[in-house]
Order: structure tokens, then C-alpha cells, then sequence
């Protein structure tokens, strides 16, 4: 099984260009993805046909669970895409777990430097937390979790996120905190968790404890969910620049009830997946 290496922001994902999906997913998503006895990376993803859009992306978490959607991951594909002549358009349509979304990519020469995608629109998550009101209203819930309780705004981008924010997110405990908010009985399909401090009203600092993949350097979709939970709570505008532990991404929430996300992708390298059982 050839692969690609590629990256956005230090968020790492072994791509693979594929007729379909092979069989137990899971197994060799959790095999593929260990850092020691596999390639390494925050995720396995396909890039499969669409008989409605360009092409279609799956991913799969390192732990075998797989996600509706993935922001960094959508980049890297919409550049292989290109840069390998799959599709020739500088706006391609990408079938996910989250409908048809779109990644428009700038170019430097011929390659691809960023990728500019329409996310959709932003859904917040009221089966998860029971919350009443017009998505307009402050969404804050409390959410106790090992006897502390936590304001926290729930926003799905196809996958859920639980955004809390902080006064220093360098202080927080993710390693503590992160799996038994992701594991929490509120989220039935677990959750996503951004902590999130709001340096001003046009930047924040994020660090993400991910559903399935545990502390990234950058996620995509929960740049998003916090860029819109921060608008939401009256705490920033609706354009945020983003500062992740690998980098920084754009988010800007349209009147259109958008949100487009910018930021790079990177490939690393190529290999081939021997396919051998782990520990040789
Ligand atoms: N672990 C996530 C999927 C990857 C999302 C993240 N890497 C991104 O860039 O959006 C989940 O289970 O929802």
C-alpha cells in the first residue's frame, strides 16, 4: 500500500489514494498510525471516488474510531489531489463525513502553499448538552467533570467539539483533563476538546486534547469550533487568527453563516506499507 506523509500545522496524516476501503479499517488505522511500530501519525486517511464530488475523504483516528470530518487532513487531500493531477482544479468538491465541503488552493508556481476551505456552516451540538435558546444566545453549559465543573460551548463541524475557555492555557492539565472530558456521558459520540484563551478580539491560543488521537500540535475543525464558540461568547470578532502549538491557521465566519478555514499542507514523504504484523 503506497502512501503519502503528509501534514497541516504538525497534525500528521499517512494518505492513501485508494479504490475503497480496505478491510478492517480500525485494525490497521490503530497499526499504521503507533509511532513504533508503524508509519506514525494523528490519522489514517483515504482519498477515495465520489459518484458526487471530486473525490471523497475518510479518516481514521489512531485509535481505529472514525471522524466525520478533518480540517487539517481536507488541506493535505485537496493538495495531493492537485499536485499529483487527480484534479486539476484550484477549487475542488470533497465528499466527508460532513457533507460536500470546499477547498480552494492558492498556488506558488505549481504547488499548492495554502488551502482555503468553506467548512459549512457551524452546528451547535444541543443533543450532547441539553441548550435551549436561538444559536445566537450565549451556549455556555456547565459540564462537571472529576467534581470540577467547566463552562464549556459545544459546536460540531460534522464532529464534535467541547470548547472551554481559560485564562492561561499553558496551565491546563490536557493529559489530566482532556480524556475524561472526551470520555464525559454528555458527548454520546465522544468529543473533541479545545482550551482556548482569547490573547484579543482577533486572536486566540488553542491546544486540543482530540477525540480518538489524544494531545495534536493542530486541529483543523476545532479551530473552527473555537473561532465560533469565541464569536458566540462575545469574546472575539468573527475573524480570528488561531495560534496552535504547530502554527497558527485563519478562521473567518462569514455572513453567510460560513466558516472558512486557511492555513498549509505539507507532504513529507512517500513510502510503501509492508504490511507486516507489528513487532515484525
Ligand atoms: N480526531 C478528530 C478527527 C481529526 C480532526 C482534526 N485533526 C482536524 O484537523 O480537524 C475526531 O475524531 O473528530
Amino acid at each position: 500500500m503506497r502512501f503519502l506523509k503528509m501534514h497541516g500545522l504538525g497534525n500528521d496524516f499517512v494518505v492513501v489514494k485508494a479504490d475503497s476501503v480496505p478491510e478492517q479499517p480500525d485494525t490497521l488505522a490503530r497499526v499504521v498510525c503507533d509511532r513504533h511500530f508503524g508509519v506514525g501519525a494523528d490519522g489514517l486517511v483515504f482519498v477515495l471516488p465520489s459518484e458526487k464530488a471530486d473525490l471523497r475523504m475518510r479518516i481514521f483516528n489512531p485509535d481505529g474510531s472514525e471522524a466525520e470530518m478533518c480540517g487539517n487532513a481536507i488541506r493535505c487531500v485537496a493538495k495531493y489531489a492537485y499536485e499529483s493531477g487527480m484534479v486539476r482544479k484550484t477549487a475542488l468538491r470533497v465528499e466527508t463525513g460532513a457533507g460536500i465541503l470546499i477547498p480552494r488552493l492558492h498556488l506558488a508556481g505549481e504547488r499548492v502553499a495554502t488551502v482555503e476551505v468553506d467548512m459549512g456552516e457551524p452546528v451547535l451540538e444541543r443533543g450532547a448538552i441539553p441548550m435551549d435558546g436561538p444559536p445566537g444566545r450565549v451556549i455556555n453549559e456547565l459540564l462537571t467533570v472529576a467534581g470540577e465543573s467547566f463552562r464549556v460551548t459545544a459546536v460540531s463541524f460534522g464532529n464534535p467539539h467541547c470548547v472551554i475557555f481559560v485564562s492561561d492555557v499553558a496551565a491546563v492539565d490536557l493529559a489530566a483533563l482532556g480524556p475524561k472530558i472526551e470520555h464525559h456521558p454528555a458527548f454520546p459520540r465522544r468529543t473533541n476538546v479545545e482550551f482556548v484563551q482569547v490573547l484579543n478580539p482577533e486572536r486566540i491560543r488553542v491546544r486540543v486534547w482530540e477525540r480518538g488521537a489524544g494531545a495534536t500540535l493542530a486541529c483543523g475543525t476545532g479551530a473552527c469550533a473555537a473561532a465560533v464558540a469565541g464569536a458566540l461568547n462575545g469574546l472575539t470578532g468573527r475573524q480570528v487568527r488561531v495560534g496552535l502549538p504547530g502554527g497558527e491557521l485563519f478562521i473567518r465566519w462569514a455572513a453567510d453563516n460560513h466558516v472558512y478555514m486557511t492555513g498549509p499542507a505539507a507532504a513529507v514523504f512517500a513510502g510503501e506499507w509492508l504490511g507486516e504484523e507489528p513487532g515484525g
